[in-house]
């Protein structure tokens, strides 16, 4: 998904870096160029666009790329909408049809997936991931590393912890702590969540 929102952006695409596929493989037409280390050897040529959907996956990746110096480029597909005033760090990727309106701020390495909404004045933690169709309402706080899923809905200035999950589907009607997973209508702690 993040390749072809980069396509659709017309910018070059030399290839995937994955640590557990083999070197020469293509996808979708496209080379696995190598692992991580990859990099290492080649960071002065490329830019990189994170599509790593686990979150704190995402992180390492990220901290790699910064200590190597290698730029991280932050990718809005050009169906979302994204309001002027709203701030989006390295190595966000915002998805078709997702919203983020006036004054929102998106910190480093969130993924912000298809036809979510980030109402005015919400503020994403890095490497937060919200999923398709997650709708946060104005002034909302997701904290960094939280995951929330398919469709979930956090009403206006309510906040969510850091490394949270918020189940699909559900809706955040009270203050989340960090490291739990969360899950129903309204939504209740399910239980907490292991260290990594
Ligand atoms: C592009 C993309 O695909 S982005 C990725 C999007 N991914 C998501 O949206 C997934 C979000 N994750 C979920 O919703 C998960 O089901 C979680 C985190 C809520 C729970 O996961 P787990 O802890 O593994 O729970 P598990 O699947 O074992 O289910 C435990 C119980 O919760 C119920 N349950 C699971 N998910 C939900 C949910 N979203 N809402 C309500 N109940 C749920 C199950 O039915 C089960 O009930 P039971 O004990 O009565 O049988």
């Amino acid at each position: 998904m993040v390749a072809d929102i980069a396509l659709a952006r017309g910018m070059t695409v030399a290839g995937f870096l994955d640590d557990r596929a083999l070197e020469g493989q293509r996808v979708f037409d496209l080379p696995i160029l190598g692992g991580p280390a990859w990099l290492e050897v080649c960071r002065s040529e490329v830019s990189v666009a994170l599509g790593i959907g686990e979150n704190r996956a995402r992180c390492r990746i990220y901290k790699l790329c910064e200590r190597l110096g290698v730029t991280l480029v932050t990718l809005i597909h050009p169906t979302a909408t994204v309001a002027a005033s709203a701030q989006l760090g390295a190595g966000v990727v915002v998805m078709a049809q997702a919203v983020i309106n006036p004054d929102a701020r998106v910190a480093n390495g969130a993924i912000i997936n298809s036809g979510a909404i980030v109402e005015h004045d919400c503020e994403i933690g890095a490497f937060a991931h919200l999923s398709p169709n997650a709708t946060l309402g104005g002034n909302v706080r997701v904290g960094a590393l939280t995951h929330l899923g398919l469709a979930a809905s956090v009403l206006p200035g309510k906040a969510v912890g850091e490394e949270t999950v918020v189940g699909a589907g559900a809706v955040v009607t009270s203050d989340v702590p960090s490291r739990v997973v969360v899950a129903g209508v309204p939504a209740r702690i399910q239980r907490q969540r292991e260290e990594p």
